[in-house]
């Protein structure tokens, strides 16, 4: 059996870049994957302007305090205001341009205004409350990296240069099948021995969450023959096809069987619990990932594994998921043999909380969790001890 980090190397290394990218529209560009650099074309703020509401003068114009101003000049938002003249202040609002002539803004509610003269009681300091031109964004500066994930900040963040399309990796193509006689999709009655096909729910959403453009391409049987004709159409058009179940050791198991017929596997078998049966290769010209059946094994190693290739594949740079350390709310005396991955939830006292069953199969488990723990094979967890914890949040 692998251990983890070998496996996931071996998927990283195997990820090629995109090699499609697209121009889109900003609004259509959340969750997509930069594929240039994006260069501001002008500076942010463009212009001084005032942070606050008050009056607008020049601090050289103190003698000494008290000093009065007479206000001769009213500048609001999107106004493009005259220079004032020395000994003058300007009544100015929020986000409105500063004159020249100004180098400091006093807020009103420090302001003493009589008819059109204001005094002003303590000094100004130089650039007091003005945001000056280029504080945020250099005209000329990398904004953004190509291989970055686009999120609403980072849409904000374009929209202030004033971009309107972004260059874009090509949505990965990914086929979802799904092995196993028993499966049936839910709204139709179950006969004897059947169960739903929740592992379809759990992936379509993983994958969407990842802008992948899927394909669902249904339920497969327990079939040799069947499994390979189906893996081999799907990898004919798709960029990654992925499979869950038949990837054990059962003879209704035929994932393994039939993707080392059509062409190569690289992983198979991990020193992970929930997830050891996973499967990674190739088929022609497309990745395969087999998952295992158990949905809480397909879930975690789709987290954990797949995602990290389908961001790289995807040409997104950043893929190392958030971890922090926390004191475990439980014991756990079970030492494995393989490195484990536990649901936990973060309680009200800091403390983790250990989901009471921790079977493959028990969809309670996810369901319930907010983040995972990161257990050492060989090793056991005395309670209060400080365990690496994965949040869900940093992992979808
Ligand atoms: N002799 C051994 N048996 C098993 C081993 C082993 O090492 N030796 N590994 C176990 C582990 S660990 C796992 S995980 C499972 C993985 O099995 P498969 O990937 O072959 O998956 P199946 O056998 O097809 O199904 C397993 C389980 O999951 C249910 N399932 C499958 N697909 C779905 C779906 N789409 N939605 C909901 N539930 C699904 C299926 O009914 C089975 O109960 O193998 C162990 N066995
Ligand atoms: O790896 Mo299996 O997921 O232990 O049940
Ligand atoms: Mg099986």
């Amino acid at each position: 059996m692998l251990d983890f980090d070998t496996a996931l190397a071996r998927l990283l290394a195997a990820a090629r870049s995109p090699s499609r990218s697209e121009s889109v529209v900003l609004a259509a560009a959340d969750g997509r994957v930069l594929a240039a650099d994006v260069i501001a074309p002008l500076a942010v703020p463009g212009f001084d302007n005032s942070a606050m509401d008050g009056y607008a003068f020049n601090v050289a114009d103190f003698a000494a305090a008290p000093a009065t101003y007479p206000v001769v000049a009213r500048i609001a938002a999107g106004d493009a205001p005259q220079p004032l003249p020395p000994g003058c202040a300007a009544r100015i609002f929020t986000g409105a341009p500063i004159p020249s002539g100004c180098n400091a803004v006093e807020m009103q509610e420090n302001c003493d205004l009589q008819g059109d003269t204001l005094q002003i009681s303590k000094p100004l300091r130089a650039g007091q409350h003005i945001r000056r031109a280029g504080e945020d964004i250099a005209h000329g500066a990398v904004v953004l990296a190509r291989g970055e994930r686009l999120n609403p900040a980072a849409l904000a963040l374009l929209a202030s240069i004033g971009v309107a399309e972004v260059s874009v990796y090509a949505p990965l193509k990914v086929a979802l099948i799904n092995t196993g006689d028993e499966l049936v999709e839910p709204g139709q009655p179950l006969a004897a021995g059947q169960i739903y096909n929740s592992n379809r729910y759990a992936l379509t959403g993983l994958l969407q969450r990842l802008g992948c453009e899927l394909t669902v391409a249904g339920l497969v049987a327990d079939d040799f023959g069947r499994t390979r004709s189906e893996l081999a159409r799907l990898a004919a058009s798709h960029d990654v096809v992925i499979s869950t179940g038949g990837v054990s050791v059962g003879e209704e198991d035929h994932v393994k069987a039939a993707v080392q017929a059509l062409g190569e596997l690289n992983v198979w078998k991990i020193a992970i619990k929930p997830g050891k049966p996973f499967a990674f290769g190739r088929i022609a010209d497309a990745d395969f990932i087999g998952l295992p059946g158990n949905p809480v094994s397909a879930f975690v190693t789709f987290l954990l594994l797949v995602r990290p290739f389908l961001l790289a594949r995807s040409g997104a740079g950043k893929i190392t998921p958030q971890a922090w350390q926390l004191p475990a709310g439980f014991a756990w005396t079970k030492a494995g043999d393989r490195r484990e991955f536990l649901r936990v939830k973060l309680g009200d006292d800091g403390r983790l909380q250990l989901y009471p069953n921790q079977g493959s199969g028990v969809m309670t488990s996810l369901a319930w969790a907010d983040g995972l723990v990161d257990l050492p094979a060989g090793q056991t967890i005395a309670e209060n001890a400080s365990v690496r914890f994965l949040p869900l949040s940093g992992l979808l």
